[in-house]
């Protein structure tokens, strides 16, 4: 305590400390001094200690610091917490790096030139309404404001700053920051900012403090979005908080964060914001399961037909994948229709409107969505989808109807009704048939005129998804057929079912089935006659066919090895990256 408030020598000298060499390096002298809280009002006995490079004066009543003047080398200064109403005003040091003027009275900022040193200015609770002067600072890194009645962020320029803290002002935007192109950390807490509009671009930022602002539209984040480097976000106290889901909305929309409103960011966050906002088909297939399951589970228990003949051999099914317009109903139609005795068409339940020449009960079961949902509750579908905003969904009472006949199942549908599928105690034959051609895919689509351009041009994207799906999951799809030309096609799938069952068509024409025929197939060595055709129907036989190791898988195996082997060179593809399973063509 300074008697009176002057500073006396004594208390000089009990704040000294850091005895070294003097600037010029001819002396030994103290180059610290740190007198807090000592109630001094006057310091003009400093004007004496020119060597100082430091001095922290914090807690005092100063209203002047002119005896500071007379330091030269004065490199940090810390006058918070006194009466100043003036900012560094004070003969200039060569190179003060350091000021922290914070708690003070300070209304206005001079002209910062002559401290053109300075790296880090702290003027946090003072009642400054401007910012300007900094023009000059060229080596400013941390400027903090907080606490003062600022209403507009300016003058800045293209300073170096990395830290800015302006919390507690009067800001309403984030303005004329776009030079600031170091900025890291900026805090901008308890002011009345209602858009993050002006943070992007800035991609050094870590850090970005709003909590106590205005912002209220999850579509704020589209500025925070792409800075990549951003960890750490706090909008706490924003009316944004609010909304439904969230933290987990923002997590999903701004992934690169790993805290978020001052909590840690968890894996499993970041993993349930993936799942509400872009879910896996895996995912939207796993939860489209499990409710079909718990309805399932609600219903009075019964034995199936299609889970028989016996537990060890799947009942057979065939189901034909692919994107619309691939032609995969008018393939299964025809298949059905063709081989009466082995297969029955599984149809499906769809709330989309029957096309002119669609029959109810034959192409799908045409319902309500009323009746849709209905079904869903009562626990009967195996599999649901909604495509283009329409529900379609296969009943284990369509395969039923098809398995007390004693007959296979072919069914058609999309990627997804598949990853659903995969998930049941189902084992079917997944043949993926698409338009290898995008020419053809897309003219046929364009041709049944019942579709706008953009659901053509959103099917035609989706139909990348059966590319990737076919070359990075091997043995997804058991077998591939081109289906540019419909024709073609009917003849690859009608060969290929011949091929599994070891059948001969019922009318058929020998020469055209000869090449396809395989030689290892001991089903095919036999003499079908129409007798051992009739006695083949059953489930039971079909069954054994069905869960036998496909011929044409193996000979395809065996054709591609042997190319490999030949050429050195990878499998073939065609058309949009798929290998095409020519299967019974290679005999
Ligand atoms: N239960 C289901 N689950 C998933 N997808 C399904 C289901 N039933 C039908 N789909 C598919 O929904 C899509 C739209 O059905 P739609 O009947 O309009 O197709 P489509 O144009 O006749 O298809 P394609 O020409 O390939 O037969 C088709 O790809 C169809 O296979």
């Amino acid at each position: 305590m300074c008697p009176g408030g002057v500073l006396d020598e004594d208390s000089v000298i009990s704040g000294l400390s850091n005895l070294g060499r003097s600037a010029e390096g001819d002396k030994q002298v103290y180059l610290h001094l740190a007198l807090p809280g000592f109630s001094m009002k006057d310091i003009t006995l400093l004007c004496e200690f020119e060597h100082l490079q430091k001095v922290e004066l914090p807690y005092n009543e100063l209203t002047d610091l002119k005896a500071l003047g007379n330091m030269p080398h004065l490199l940090e200064l810390d006058v918070s917490h006194n009466k100043l109403k003036a900012l560094l005003d004070f003969n200039p040091p060569k190179n003060l790096k350091m000021a922290d003027f914070s708690f003070n009275q300070i209304t206005d900022i001079p002209d910062l030139a002559p401290h053109h040193c300075l790296t880090i200015l702290n003027i946090d609770n003072n009642q400054i309404k401007e910012m300007k002067n900094f023009g000059k600072c060229h080596r400013l890194k941390r400027l903090s404001l907080a606490h003062n009645q600022i209403e507009k962020i300016q003058g800045l320029h293209s300073l170096p700053i990395t830290h800015l803290n302006l919390s507690a002002n009067k800001l309403k935007k984030i303005e004329n920051i776009k030079e600031l192109d170091r900025l890291q950390v900026l805090n901008l807490s308890g002011n009345q900012i209602r858009s993050l509009d002006g943070l992007q671009g800035h991609e050094y930022l870590e850090g970005i403090d709003l909590e106590d602002n205005e912002i209220i539209d999850l579509s704020e984040v589209q500025y925070v979005q792409k800075l990549f480097l951003l960890r750490q976000l706090n909008l706490q106290r924003n009316p944004i908080r609010e909304l439904p889901d969230y933290r987990l909305s923002i997590l999903f929309h701004v992934r690169q964060l790993t805290d978020l409103d001052n909590h840690r960011v968890e894996v499993e966050e970041k993993v349930s914001a993936t799942n509400m906002f872009s879910p896996s088909l895996e995912v939207i297939a796993s939860r489209d399961h499990i409710m079909h399951v718990v309805y399932s589970f609600m219903q009075p228990s019964r034995i199936l037909d299609s889970t028989l003949p016996s537990t060890e051999t799947p009942y057979p099914m065939l189901v034909l994948v692919g994107p619309q317009g691939a032609g995969k109903q008018s393939l299964a139609l025809k298949l059905v229709e063709e081989f009466p005795d082995y297969f029955g068409y599984g149809v499906a339940h769809t709330t989309r409107k029957p096309l002119p020449d669609e029959v109810q009960g034959k192409d799908y079961n045409f319902v309500s969505l009323g009746e849709f949902e209905e079904t869903i509750k009562s626990g009967k579908f195996l599999q649901t989808y909604s495509y283009h905003g329409e529900l379609f969904g296969l009943t284990i009472d369509a395969i039923e109807a098809v398995a007390r006949e004693g007959l296979a199942c072919v069914v058609h549908m999309e990627l997804e009704g598949v990853l659903t599928l995969k998930n049941t105690s189902f084992e079917p034959r997944y043949v993926l048939v698409m338009p290898l051609s995008e020419e053809a895919h897309e003219k046929r689509l364009r041709d049944r005129n019942a579709y706008s351009e953009t659901q053509i041009a959103w099917t035609m994207d989706r139909s990348e998804l059966y590319a990737d799906y076919n070359r990075e999951k091997p043995g997804f799809f058991d077998m591939v057929i081109d289906s540019d030309d419909i024709v073609e096609a009917y003849k690859r799938l009608r060969h290929l079912v011949m091929d599994y069952l070891g059948i001969r068509a019922p009318t058929p024409s020998v020469s055209d089935l000869e090449p396809f025929m395989t030689a290892d197939s001991n089903l095919l060595d036999k003499d079908y006659t129409s007798d051992t055709l009739a006695q083949s129907t059953s489930a039971n036989n079909l069954a054994r066919t069905w869960s036998k190791p496909s011929l044409a898988d193996s000979a395809t195996q065996q054709a591609l090895a042997s190319l490999k082997a030949k050429t050195g060179s990878p499998m073939p593809t065609h058309g949009r990256g798929i290998v095409v399973s020519h299967a019974t063509m290679t005999h």
